[in-house]
C-alpha cells in the first residue's frame, strides 16, 4: 500500500460571495472567509477539507501545520495531540476558547479520511462506518435578506422581509431544489411578525415540517408568551433564548422539541444539558465538534440518551458538504433533515460546479474518499478575493449599520 504518513499540510484561505442575509447578529457581509485544507501524503495523494477562514482557526492551522509530517492519515488521537500542542501548548487545563482546538481538529481530519479513501479506494461513508442511507435530506434555509448589499444592484433573489416575499423565497427553494423541510432564520424583526411569516408558509405549504431559529433573540418570557402561536406550527425550535438555563425553562413549558447549535457546542456541555433537560435536539457540525469521528460519537451520545440529531451549516462550499454529506450517510440516528446554506452561495471550489439538489436530497458523490476534486482555478480566484476583501473576521453588525443605521446588537433582544 502507498506511504500514507502525511508529507504536508497546506491552507489556503479563500472569500467568496455571499448574499445580505440577515440575522440576530446582523448581516452578511459581500464576502465570507473560508480555509481549504489540502493534506498530502509521503504516496502523493492529497486529501481536501473546509472550514472557517478567521484568523483564529489560521494562526491554529499554521502552528500545527509544522507538527504533521510523519504522521500517520489513520492517527486521529496523533492528530488531537498535535493539535493540543500547537493551540495550547499542550496543556490540559486551558483557560483560552474552549472552541478553538475542535475547529482545529475538524479543519484537518476531514482531509485526513479524505486521503485515506482516496488511498484506498474507499468512499469517506464506508470508513466512518458504512452507509446507512441512500441519500441525506436537506432542508430549505429560509433568511430574511436585503435587496442587495450597500451600494450594489438587487441580486436575483431581491428583498424579503415581508411574510409574502418569504413565501416566494421558499417557493423558489422548492422550484430549485426540492426541499421539505423549511428553517426560518428569525431575531431579526418583532417575533410576531417573524410568526406571522411562519404562519404564511404554513397556508402556502401546508405539509412542510417548519422550524424557526431566532438564534437566542428572544427573552425567556417572550418565548413563553409565544409558545402557544408555535405549537402544533413547526417540529423544533431553534435556540429561541440564551444559554441553557433559559432554554430549559422554555423546554419544561412546551413538548415542541427544542433545538440547539449554539449553547451545546463541546463535549463539556453535555450533562448540563441532560441535567437540566434544555435541548432535546442536538444540531451538531464537524467543524467545530472536532471532525467526522468527533461527530459520529456525539451522534452515539444524542442515541444512549434519546436526543434528536440533526446538523447545523454556516455559509460553506461543495467541501464541506460533501463531508456533511457522507457523515450523515452514515449516521443512523439523524432525525430531521439537514440545514445547508449551499443554495445561497454561487461560488464553487470543485471541480463540476454545485452539488446538485434532487428532491431535496443529495447522494453520496461517486468516487473514493470524498468523491470531490479541487478546482484550482477557482480556487486561485477565491483566494486573490480574500487577499483583495481584506477582511479576517466576519462582521454582521457593521455589515447591518450600513442598511438600517440605528441598528443595535441584543441577544436577546425582544
Ligand atoms: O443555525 C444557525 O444558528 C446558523 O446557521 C448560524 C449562522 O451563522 C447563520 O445564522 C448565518 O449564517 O447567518
Ligand atoms: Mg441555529
Amino acid at each position: 500500500m502507498p506511504d500514507t504518513r502525511i508529507a504536508e499540510l497546506r491552507v489556503t484561505p479563500i472569500a467568496f460571495y455571499d448574499p445580505p442575509l440577515l440575522n440576530n447578529a446582523g448581516c452578511h457581509q459581500p464576502f465570507a472567509l473560508r480555509s481549504i485544507i489540502e493534506v498530502e501524503t509521503e504516496g502523493g495523494v492529497i486529501g481536501l477539507g473546509e472550514s472557517y477562514g478567521t484568523r483564529a482557526v489560521l494562526d491554529g492551522l499554521a502552528a500545527l501545520a509544522p507538527l504533521l509530517p510523519g504522521l500517520e492519515v489513520t492517527d486521529l488521537n496523533g492528530l488531537w495531540a498535535h493539535a493540543r500542542q500547537a493551540v495550547r501548548g499542550g496543556q490540559e487545563g486551558y483557560s483560552g476558547d474552549e472552541r478553538l482546538l475542535p475547529r482545529v481538529v475538524g479543519a484537518v481530519e476531514v482531509a485526513l479520511w479524505d486521503a485515506l479513501g482516496k488511498t484506498t479506494g474507499r468512499r469517506v461513508c464506508d470508513l466512518l462506518g458504512g452507509q446507512v442511507r441512500d441519500e441525506v435530506p436537506f432542508s430549505a434555509y429560509l433568511f430574511y435578506k436585503f435587496a442587495g448589499h450597500s451600494g450594489a444592484d438587487p441580486d436575483d433573489w431581491g428583498e424579503v422581509l415581508t411574510p409574502e416575499q418569504l413565501v416566494d423565497e421558499a417557493r423558489r427553494f422548492k422550484e430549485l431544489h426540492g426541499f421539505d423541510a423549511i428553517k426560518l432564520k428569525a431575531g431579526i424583526l418583532p417575533p410576531e411578525e417573524e410568526i406571522e411569516g411562519l404562519r404564511a408558509l404554513r397556508a402556502a405549504f401546508p405539509e412542510a415540517p417548519l422550524r424557526i431559529d431566532p438564534n437566542g433573540g428572544w427573552t425567556v418570557e417572550t418565548t413563553l408568551r409565544l409558545l402557544p402561536q408555535l405549537e402544533g406550527l413547526i417540529e423544533y425550535l431553534e435556540d429561541p433564548t440564551v444559554g441553557i438555563e433559559g432554554n430549559a425553562r422554555v423546554q419544561a413549558a412546551t413538548d415542541i422539541p427544542l433545538a440547539t447549535n449554539m449553547y451545546v457546542v463541546h463535549p463539556s456541555h453535555l450533562p448540563a444539558n441532560m441535567a437540566q433537560d434544555a435541548f432535546r435536539v442536538i444540531l451538531s457540525d464537524h467543524h467545530y465538534w472536532g471532525g467526522l469521528q468527533a461527530s459520529r460519537e456525539l451522534a452515539k451520545i444524542c442515541e444512549i440518551w434519546g436526543l434528536g440529531l440533526s446538523m447545523h451549516s454556516n455559509s460553506h462550499l461543495g467541501i464541506s458538504l460533501a463531508a456533511m454529506t457522507h457523515l450523515a450517510a452514515a449516521t443512523p440516528n439523524l432525525t430531521y433533515d439537514c440545514d445547508t446554506h449551499s443554495p445561497w452561495q454561487t461560488d464553487e471550489v470543485i471541480e463540476g460546479g454545485k452539488l446538485a439538489f434532487r428532491n431535496g436530497r443529495l447522494r453520496v458523490p461517486d468516487g473514493p474518499g470524498l468523491g470531490v476534486t479541487l478546482d484550482r482555478t477557482a480556487l486561485a480566484r477565491l483566494h486573490q478575493n480574500y487577499l483583495d476583501a481584506g477582511i479576517t473576521e466576519r462582521d454582521d453588525a457593521t455589515e447591518m449599520r450600513k442598511h438600517w443605521p440605528d441598528w443595535q446588537f441584543g441577544r436577546p433582544k425582544f
